[in-house]
């Protein structure tokens, strides 16, 4: 049985009912009734944590869409956090999905729509001043562990949101406590709401943001500085995750400032880390090395370049050969078709510039290589192994395309990464159908298992960044790292894909499930301990081989504590 921890408590009567962190609902014992001032607050049954979880989902159930049921939960989330985890964890592959990807999507989307109670922190553009008051306000009392933020940019695939992007942040934090673990009073939610550059939300007498056009340039570096600033100055051994930001600024930001806070892009680092794992594992099946694979990545905004970088750096590491060699492995595609020199150094982001292809290469395709050069081409010429899909362009892998790769090799590699699940590069069912069951898959959004030609299921790995980032930042927290180095990263990947499933069993899933989460992320976050430990970016007493214990010690679980009122000392 677990124990019950004992905490002091100074809210009474409604405050203490009507506060999330602390509410038990029914659930308050007739002690605490007394104590708190609830006898006559509450109906007169005591129940268990059990039968509020068996209540709460007989009302889920009775909603009949999955953005009811996700509108359901945020609202039992702002009434009682305990219930809301301890019945998510209980139905974990189920309530995923409502919660985070792809249902968050249509939430974030409709935002100001379903508006019914704020929640994190907003900052805004026109309130610049107050930034630090608004900030100190909003973390009184609390000792911040983890800050997820967003400006809201490139929400998901679903682009711009304005302030809808409060959700992608409390989404990430909600997933950092259900699957890692970190007590959920220890994280903070942060729209930077910068304006928008969505019409239909500047044309929405109900948008609840700033109804503005996006800020960019100097006035916008000096916003987010400002607010970066104060992460550090209030909280210097937190974690800073930043998700959803367009792609030129997410790169720079990463860049500025991660060699003076952990600062984390999960879009180009998490994507990377799980990618990584994920095509480790298929490579065990094909039993081939990194270095004999030929890369197609489709979409080279901030998943696609991390992914890039990520994969080039581990077969640099890992199969020592030259980054120029490691390089020409890669064949990056945008809106405007292949990466390469005719495209002009002026169209190209200077992120991309060592992935460009020179024109020559294509002299057989097109005149002197000259002139756009389209995803079917390349397949064709370059004889893929892996092709990857980060691109937002739902239904750019055609069973034309998904055939000609399954010419030129065996098992093709296939990670359609894009979400919701509505932008899937191609439905996995189909890639299957089409290479007959040959193709290697893992998509970005849940889908369900494809058929294999003699009848058995194959189930879809979900490679989507939350099968890592959780137990990366857990491993950077517990550490109290100040940076979050590419070793961390790649200790946490690797980890990952010594889980995979498909080294037992080369035909199942080759990711583990996503009701194995909080284990798989558990083995991370001791990974990443481990290794910040050895590498000495952590900032803390104790050994390597303490790793397992200590993460084990600061996992936080939802459960009720027993209340003593403490009107002095108290939590309020
Ligand atoms: N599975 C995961 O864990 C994961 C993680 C991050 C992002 N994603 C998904 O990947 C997609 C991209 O996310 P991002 O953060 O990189 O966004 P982004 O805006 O940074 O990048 C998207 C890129 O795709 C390009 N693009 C758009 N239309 C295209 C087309 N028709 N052909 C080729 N390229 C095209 C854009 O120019 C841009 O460079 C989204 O759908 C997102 O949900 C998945
Ligand atoms: O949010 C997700 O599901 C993964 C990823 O960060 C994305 O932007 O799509
Ligand atoms: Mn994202």
């Amino acid at each position: 049985m677990t124990h019950q921890p004992v905490f002091r408590v100074a809210l009474r009567g409604d405050e203490l009912l009507n506060n999330p962190r602390f509410n038990k609902g029914t659930a308050f014992t007739v002690t605490e009734r007394k104590a708190f001032g609830l006898t006559g607050r509450l109906p007169y049954k005591v129940n268990t944590l059990d039968e509020q979880c068996e209540r709460a989902y007989t009302q889920l159930q009775g909603r009949d869409s999955p953005i009811a049921k996700n509108s359901f939960l945020q609202s039992l989330k702002s009434q009682n956090l305990v219930l809301y985890y301890n019945l998510l964890t209980r139905h974990l592959r189920e309530l995923i999905p409502i919660i985070y990807t792809p249902t968050e999507a249509e939430a974030i989307s409709n935002y100001s729509h379903l508006f019914r109670r704020s929640e994190g922190l907003y900052l805004t553009f026109p309130n610049e001043d107050s930034m630090e008051e608004d900030f100190l306000e909003q973390t009184k009392g609390r000792n911040i562990d983890l800050i997820v933020c967003s400006d809201s940019e490139a929400i998901l695939g679903i682009g711009d949101q304005g302030v809808g992007g409060i959700g992608i942040s409390s989404a990430k934090s909600v997933i950092y406590s259900l699957i890692g673990g970190i007590d959920p009073s220890q994280t903070l939610s942060v729209v930077l709401d910068v304006g928008t550059d969505n019409k239909d939300l500047l044309d929405d007498d109900l948008y609840v943001g700033w109804r503005q056009e996006r800020v960019r340039g100097e006035e916008y570096d000096r916003f987010v500085d400002k607010f970066v600033q104060l992460v550090r100055k209030h909280f210097p051994h937190s974690l800073l995750h930043f998700e959803d930001f367009g792609v030129s600024n997410a790169q720079r930001i990463l860049k500025r400032y991660r060699d003076s806070h952990a600062v984390f892009n999960d879009d180009i680092q998490g994507t990377g880390a799980v990618t990584l794992s994920c095509l480790m594992a298929a490579i065990g099946v094909t039993k081939t090395k990194l270095s004999e694979q030929r890369f197609i990545v489709y979409g080279a905004g901030s998943a696609g370049l991390g992914i890039t970088r990520q994969l080039r750096d581990a077969i640099v590491t890992m199969d020592s050969i030259s980054v120029d060699e490691a390089n020409s492995l890669f064949y990056l595609i945008d809106k405007h078709g292949l990466i390469k020199q005719s495209l002009g150094q002026a169209n190209i982001r200077d992120d991309l510039q060592e992935f460009v292809r020179s024109d020559d290469e294509w002299a057989e395709v097109k005149e002197n290589g000259a002139g756009e050069i389209g995803l079917l081409e390349t397949v064709k010429k370059v004889k893929p192994t892996v092709l990857i899909g980060c691109s937002t362009h739902g239904g750019a892998f055609t069973e034309e395309v998904v055939k000609a790769m399954a010419e030129g090799c065996d098992r093709p590699i296939i990670f359609p990464l894009s979400n919701p699940s509505k932008l899937v590069e191609v439905d996995p069912k189909d890639a299957n159908d089409w290479t007959h069951g040959k193709a290697l898959l893992a998509t970005g959004s849940p889908f369900p298992p494809a058929k294999m030609p003699n009848g058995k299921d194959y189930v879809i790995a979900e490679c989507n960044n939350a099968l890592i980032y959780p137990g990366l930042g857990f491993g950077a927290i517990i550490t109290r790292s100040r940076r979050m180095t590419d070793t961390m990263i790649i200790a946490g990947a690797r980890r990952l894909a010594s889980l995979s499933p498909a080294l037992k069993d080369p035909d199942d899933a080759l990711l583990p499930d996503f009701a194995d989460a909080p284990d798989v992320n558990f083995e991370v976050a001791v990974a990443v301990a481990e290794q910040a430990v050895e590498e000495g970016s952590a900032d803390v007493h104790w050994k390597k081989e303490e790793a397992r214990e200590k993460v084990r010690q600061h996992l936080w679980r939802p459960i009720y504590g027993e209340y003593v009122f403490d009107e002095e000392h108290g939590m309020a």
